[in-house]
């Protein structure tokens, strides 16, 4: 009962997100984007210059916890180490009344997420691999710098200016670095996420395995009457992107790298020789 009430108040009154409106240091909250596993982001104006930045704010109830300052100094650490035109850029860092900001660019545009499904926007298998080629070039950008993200998925990518941006840095990690904040193993997981959660190439490949078929089956419509079945039996994909597909999720010998990925990626684009060069449809 007692951790009920615990977790009842730490939901709705310690860590109850500023209102727009309020002014935070030298930015006013225009929104609140969203609250997460240890923070609570909001969009806001710089105004000093009058620019929209994101703040992220640790939540109240974990200021003294190991997922509390030192997941935003390390998601700090991240972002002020890279320097990519399609990833956020760290811009400032500050205490408010007891609470730690951290400030970002702002990318504005709908997530792959609420494209797909919110906008109902389909992608065709060339449409589909020539989005995986940005954005897993952008996945290469990171692990050239020792970092793996850890959490590629459709909701963690914007699409704005037609090209796709990467966010969400706080589960990467630096290569060699711990997997966990807390006492907690990763062996505790059960089995694909330790998969995800692995620092090493291996779980971006995986997980782009999954952002693959997310975008394949945008174009898929079920058939009611017909029991579920797996991708392979449900898509009909050409064999060079079933086998890609298969390498990522690890169903047969992986790829070690991103780059081994991105030279399929490559052929495949150079031999479908396709006119209708559309990122989607709608
Ligand atoms: N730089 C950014 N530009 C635009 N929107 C952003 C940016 N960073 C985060 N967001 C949006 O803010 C919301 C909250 O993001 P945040 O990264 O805090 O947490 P989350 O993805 O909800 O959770 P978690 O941190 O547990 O993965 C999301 O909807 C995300 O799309």
């Amino acid at each position: 009962m007692w951790n009920k009430i615990v977790t009842w108040w730490n939901s709705t009154m310690r860590d109850r997100p500023y209102a727009p409106g309020r002014q935070i240091d030298r930015y006013l909250i225009t929104k609140v984007l969203g609250t997460g596993s240890y923070g609570i982001a909001y969009l806001a104006k710089d105004l000093t210059d009058g620019s929209d930045v994101v703040l992220k704010q640790v939540k109240p109830s974990l200021r003294l916890s190991p997922k509390g300052e030192a997941m935003q100094a390390y998601e700090q650490k991240v972002l002020s180490t890279l320097s990519h035109p399609q990833i956020p850029r760290w811009l400032h860092s500050f205490t408010y009344r007891k609470d730690s900001f951290l400030v970002m660019t702002f990318i504005d545009g709908p997530t792959l997420e609420e494209a797909l499904f919110d906008q109902m926007i389909t992608v065709d298998e060339y449409s589909a691999a020539r989005l995986m080629k940005k954005i897993a070039e952008i996945v290469a950008h990171l692990h050239e710098h020792r970092l793996i993200h850890r959490d590629v998925r459709i909701p963690n990518v914007i699409w704005h200016n037609d090209e796709p941006y990467l966010i969400d840095f706080g589960l990467a990690r630096f290569l060699g670095d711990s997997p966990t904040y807390s006492a907690e193993a990763l062996s505790d997981y059960h089995s694909e996420k330790q998969l995800k959660r692995e620092v090493a190439p291996s779980s971006d490949l995986f997980a782009l395995g999954h952002f693959f078929l997310f975008l394949l089956y945008s174009s898929y419509t079920p058939d009611e009457n017909a029991s579920e079945q797996s991708w392979e039996q449900e898509l009909s994909l050409s064999p060079a992107i079933h086998a890609m597909i298969r390498r990522l999720l690890q169903l047969d010998p992986p790829y070690h790298t991103v780059k081994q990925f991105l030279c399929d990626l490559e052929d495949y684009l150079r031999e479908s020789n396709h006119s209708n060069i559309r990122p989607w449809s709608q």
